[in-house]
């Protein structure tokens, strides 16, 4: 059995080398909380750190559950909780916080996120071994933020290309003008919520190589994305519409889209996204501009035989003026390495979390 020690909390913000634009919002900070946990393996005797990232965003645009609400369900929820938990593996773990709240899914997952880790240190296996990923590397995808150009992600030879796109604003025919320019590149759509059911001609209208849609419709539009997806062929995946395993339940009942992406900070952790993989048509991993820690957890599980389209992976050196893992993930003609070292598999910068840190450090102890 494995019993929590010791647990922080501590906030930092990753500067982007290029604002990310969505038709939500601007993003040129990302803001995440990194949470390190204490584990004691009670037969062993022995203790091993383990860290996760809390992947909220600073404001309510994408998601309600913002960083600083996260930060205050940890503190005042999760935590005083979770120190008297004793469990035997991460799947059990997750449990007992799906049971202490239904809400804060960012908020649980960074948790999980760092007890994985410590597990997968203590018994010596890679998150992907844990998990039971395949292959020593996996397809990866990039998303092209609305203020940037695609040359970058065509030249790398990305597996897939996702444009972010606001309908209010789209030439279509532009849009579909240059899809067609590379008949052999597959890419995908991200409209975050812009959408109306009067699109309906336009999403049919996008020609072959788009793969699939993400997210047309409103986030509460579970309906809504059923009829649009009975009126096309076009595959819809869900991204801002699922927040914990009863969405993914709703989204099935109500057939609301045939794809699902797959963000285990968003849902409520690793075991949360496993589960979610298992009951959807073809479930793939969505990128949330994590840090390299994110990110390694993203490959892991996009290793998974069942995972349909490449994720949103880029290269870590991409995104970030400066990113708290000591390794490069390096994309190599669309594909990227599995890390294979025990747990998540990457060694954390803790010279750069103290350089990055934006608020004062929580700690509980036992
Ligand atoms: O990390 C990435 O590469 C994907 C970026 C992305 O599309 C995104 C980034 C922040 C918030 C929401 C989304 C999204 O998928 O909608
Ligand atoms: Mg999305």
């Amino acid at each position: 059995m494995y019993q929590i020690k010791k647990i922080t909390l501590i906030p930092i913000a990753l500067t982007m080398l290029q604002a990310f634009e969505t038709a939500h919002h601007t993003i040129s900070e990302r803001p995440l909380t990194i949470v390190t946990v204490e584990l004691l393996n009670e037969d062993s005797g022995e203790i091993a750190v383990g860290y996760g990232e809390v992947q909220s965003f600073a404001d309510f645009s994408y998601t309600l559950e913002n960083q600083s609400v996260s930060r205050e369900i940890l503190k005042t929820v999760l935590l005083p909780q979770i120190r008297r938990f004793s469990f035997s593996n991460p799947q059990s773990f997750s449990i007992r916080l799906n049971q202490l709240t239904p809400f804060a899914s960012f908020a649980k997952a960074g948790l999980e996120m760092a007890v994985w880790d410590a597990i997968g240190k203590l018994t010596h296996q890679s998150l992907q071994q844990m998990i039971h990923g395949q292959g020593g590397t996996v397809p990866v995808g990039i998303a092209v933020g609305m203020a940037d150009s695609i040359d970058e992600a065509l030249t790398q030879g990305y597996q897939r290309i996702k444009l972010k796109i606001d309908a209010h604003v789209v030439d279509f025919e532009n849009l579909n003008r240059l899809l067609k320019k590379y008949p052999e590149q597959q890419f995908s759509i991200d409209a975050n919520s812009s959408f109306t059911d009067k699109n309906i001609a336009q999403i049919n209208r996008l020609p072959e190589n788009v793969g699939f849609i993400e997210q047309p419709l409103g986030e509460n539009d579970f309906v809504q994305h059923a009829v649009l997806q009975a009126h096309t062929s076009k595959i819809i995946s869900l991204d801002e519409s699922i927040n914990n395993l009863n969405d993914v339940a709703t989204m099935l009942k109500c057939l609301s889209a045939k794809a699902l992406t797959i963000k285990q900070g968003k849902i409520g952790g690793i075991s949360n996204a496993l589960t979610a993989i298992q009951l959807v048509d073809k479930p793939w991993v969505g990128g949330m501009l994590t840090s390299g820690l994110g990110r390694s957890v993203d490959i892991a599980i996009s290793s998974l035989p069942k995972i349909a389209f490449p994720g949103d992976i880029s290269d870590s050196r991409r995104y970030f003026e400066r990113d708290i893992i000591e390794e490069r993930l390096r994309v190599n003609n669309g594909i990227i390495s599995v890390p294979r070292n025990y747990g998540i598999g990457v060694t954390v910068d803790l010279n750069a979390i103290s350089d990055l840190q934006t608020e004062q450090m929580f700690t509980i102890t036992d």
